[in-house]
């Protein structure tokens, strides 16, 4: 599991290491950490020595830390220029090591060198500002985002931290940003890192270790891996039957789009239920029961028999109130997905995990559809707590909010998924997991998790794939995370 920490908590986990520490010793080893990362960098473009770089430095110990990692390339043959954001505030003991080392200032002023200099860089240190930023780039600051993102540079952008210009703790981008190939973060996560649009300027991510971990609290959020999903994955035990794995119940899918029907259940066979009740109209159950003979089809949800969960609301389209009404009422676990987020209640007493995408969230809220892109986290914690569910806002990257306050980042999603239907796969899926006993967090991020993995899967396969191709991974996918069902 890898965790994510606020910028507080950085700050009071810093203060405390920093306190056990000599002077400088901590920048010392986030700066150890970058050129590690720059050098081998360096390295698959010609090595270090005799590369060119560019350290672009703002006013703080962001400033600071590129500094000194210029000042540690240039000692090792590389030509240094820096450009300082701020001269009279810059860092002062690593422009000393910068310029000591050979390193060049070239003025923000001056065009034709600063533009001559990005021309020729083989790398550039994005050292504009790290968790002290706030707010969108101004100035200058701003102008040299714009020239990185005008390519104005062959070489690799390599953020320090985390892109300067996205918030820390949001992963928003108020304004400017800069758009880094790879970031070197320190002593954890942020959500800068994780959480789009931030994660998609971060670039690919590298961890540098400083020792924060003993002085960082328990993080309310945190991404999984393959092994947090593994033991997450429902085991049905030896003595276990269809009825002790869960019945999950689907009402999905209607005379217009009966495949949301015939994908939610396929996604609900293959999560670990022991049986999949489906509730919709006759001429759809017929098609479910052509493609799933081993689903149970009836008329209404309380006409199909007793389930442990309910996954509704996928392709249901209009009329149905009643049905979704009755689900709801039934006092089980619930997941609720596209149509059905129209008949939400007040609020829910019981679990439940609800699944829009940007555009189902923001008629919820009554916000703009770009208002929830651009601030995905805010808005899946804003609905958490109006409906005390668990909110699973699909998208480039998945959230998950809860109530409480925690929150997961699925790590596994893939543009792959943006294909007509897949969310009903994924509805189906995480129903299935929410009656094999599992809380709507750990449901909705697990089916995300392995959806995301079958979407990486089927676009490996066929290029682009459909919701169908989707589907068809995933066994393989679930049965690579947790083995064989039964030791088979
Ligand atoms: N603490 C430690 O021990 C360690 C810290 N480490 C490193 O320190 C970094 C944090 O450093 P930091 O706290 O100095 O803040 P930093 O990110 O450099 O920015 C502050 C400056 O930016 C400015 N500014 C703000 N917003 C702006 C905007 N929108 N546009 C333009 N300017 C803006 C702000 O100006 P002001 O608002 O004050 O006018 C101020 O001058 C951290 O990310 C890591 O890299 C590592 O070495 C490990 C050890
Ligand atoms: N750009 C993207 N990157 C990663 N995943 C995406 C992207 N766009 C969509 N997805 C995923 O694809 C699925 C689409 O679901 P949804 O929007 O409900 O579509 P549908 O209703 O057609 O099934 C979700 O799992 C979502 O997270
Ligand atoms: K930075």
């Amino acid at each position: 599991m890898k965790t994510v920490h606020t910028v507080e908590e950085v700050r009071a986990a810093e203060e405390a290491l920093m306190a056990r520490l000599p002077d400088g010793a901590l920048m010392q080893r986030a700066v150890a950490g970058l050129v590690t990362v720059c050098a081998r960098l360096l390295r698959e473009s010609g090595g270090v020595y005799g590369a060119r770089v560019v350290v672009l430095a703002g006013a703080g110990n962001n400033g600071g830390d590129a500094l000194w990692a210029g000042a540690r390339l240039a000692r090792r043959g590389a030509h240094a220029d820096a450009v300082l954001l701020d001269p009279a505030k810059a860092h002062a003991e690593g422009l000393t090591a910068f310029r000591s080392a050979g390193g060049r200032v070239v003025s923000v002023d001056d065009g034709v060198g600063l533009r001559s200099a990005l021309a020729q860089a083989d790398l550039v240190l994005d050292g504009i500002l790290g968790i002290g930023g706030r707010g969108g780039l101004r100035g200058d600051a701003a102008r040299l985002a714009a020239l990185l993102r005008e390519g104005r540079t062959a070489g690799a952008v390599v953020a320090v931290d985390l892109p300067s210009g996205v918030d820390p703790d949001t992963g928003e981008t108020p304004g400017d940003a800069v758009a880094a190939d790879h970031t070197v973060t320190f002593g954890t996560l942020k959500a800068a890192l994780v959480v789009d649009p931030g994660a998609a300027a971060a670039g690919t991510l590298h961890f540098a270790d400083i020792g924060l971990g003993p002085f960082l609290p328990e993080a309310e959020m945190t991404v999984l891996d393959d092994a947090d999903v593994a033991a997450l994955l429902p085991d049905p035990g030896r003595e276990s039957d269809k009825y002790s794995r869960g019945v999950v119940g689907v009402l999905a899918g209607s005379a217009q789009f009966p495949g949301a029907a015939v994908l939610a259940t396929g996604g609900a066979l293959h999560g670990g239920a022991g049986m999949v009740r489906y509730a919709g109209p006759d001429a759809v159950a017929t098609e479910v029961r052509e493609r799933w003979p081993e689903a149970i089809a009836g008329p209404s949800p309380d006409a199909v028999g007793r389930v442990q969960a309910w996954t509704i609301g996928s392709g249901l389209g209009d009329g149905r109130e009643d049905d979704v009404r009755a689900a709801l009422g039934a006092g089980l676990p619930v997941l609720v997905d596209a149509d059905g987020l129209r008949w939400l209640p007040e609020r829910f007493t019981g679990p439940a995990l609800l699944t829009p995408h940007a555009g189902e969230l923001s008629r919820l809220l009554d916000v703009d559809r770009s208002a929830v892109e651009a601030r995905r986290l805010h808005h899946a914690r804003e609905a958490a707590r109006r409906w005390n569910a668990v909110v699973l806002l699909k998208g480039s990257t998945t959230v998950l909010a809860a109530p409480d306050g925690r929150v997961r980042v699925n790590p596994t999603g893939t543009s792959a998924l943006a294909a007509a239907g897949t969310g009903d796969v994924l509805a189906g899926l995480a129903g299935s997991l929410l009656a094999g006993g599992l809380s709507p967090l750990d449901a909705g991020s697990v089916a995300a998790f392995a959806h995301g993995l079958a979407g990486q899967r089927a676009a490996a396969g066929s290029g682009y794939p459909s919701a169908g191709d989707v589907l068809a991974a995933l066994p393989a996918v679930l049965r690579s995370l947790r083995g064989p069902v039964g030791g088979g």
